[in-house]
């Protein structure tokens, strides 16, 4: 069954842990902690310490996806910090390899993240070493956007790519993702599904992930 994702880019800024103790008890399978450097994403979220203090209030996986440049440095203080699966953007870290290794050796799930017109072939040769495989469906920097269509198609060709090497490579879809494409792209082949305003800006959150589930 695909697994949800509520980004708490989303929540009250104020309010984490109450937000996150909200999405255990709505159904959430995970928690997306979307972190923006003001470089590689025109827009400034929050580190390693937003994890450490959500992490006491859910004893589910944290989704860290480090929208940084140049992230290798902080990979050590995210895993510290309480992080299960830790994402860097292909665009935005020059020694991939290093850093997917990192990751894995300090304990924590890899991840690595393409934009919407990154090719998936910069994944094609560490695809072995990876956890998941995160497909942005809008640009990153900023939640509330339109999801991508072509992403779709994207998540098809990865899933093939992925099944063909006999791999077990989570794919995670980001960004617009509602419940009116959320049974298209798990149809396509996506594991898990980061929803933001979906879920956040609904009046029934629990009936909200329960939508996107399907
Ligand atoms: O990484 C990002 C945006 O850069 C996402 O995780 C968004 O936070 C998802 O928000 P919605 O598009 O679902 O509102
Ligand atoms: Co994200």
């Amino acid at each position: 069954m695909v697994k949800i994702a509520p980004s708490i880019l989303s929540a009250d800024f104020a309010a984490m842990g109450d937000a996150v103790r909200e999405m255990e008890r709505a159904g959430a399978d995970l928690i997306h902690v979307d972190v923006m450097d003001g470089h590689f994403v025109p827009n400034l979220t929050f580190g390693p310490p937003m994890v450490s203090a959500i992490r006491p209030h859910t004893r589910l996986p944290l989704d860290v996806h480090l929208m940084v440049e140049d992230p290798g440095w902080l990979v050590p203080l995210f895993i510290r910090a309480g992080a299960d699966y830790v994402t860097v953007h292909e665009e935005g870290t020059p020694h991939l390899h290093r850093v997917v290794t990192a990751i894995r050796e300090g304990g924590a799930k890899a991840g690595v993240a393409l934009n919407p017109a990154t090719p998936l072939a910069m994944v094609e040769d560490i695809l072995e070493e990876l956890d998941m495989v995160l497909l942005m469906s809008v640009n990153p920097g900023f939640g509330g956007q339109s999801f991508i269509p072509k992403a779709l198609e994207r998540v098809e060709r990865l899933k093939a790519m992925i099944e063909t090497r006999g791999l077990s490579t989570l794919i995670e879809v980001d960004g617009g993702v509602t419940a009116g494409n959320a049974d298209q792209l798990k149809r396509a082949g996506a594991d898990i599904l980061v929803a933001g305003s979906a879920v956040f800006g609904a009046p029934d959150r629990p009936k909200a992930i329960r939508e996107l589930r399907g």
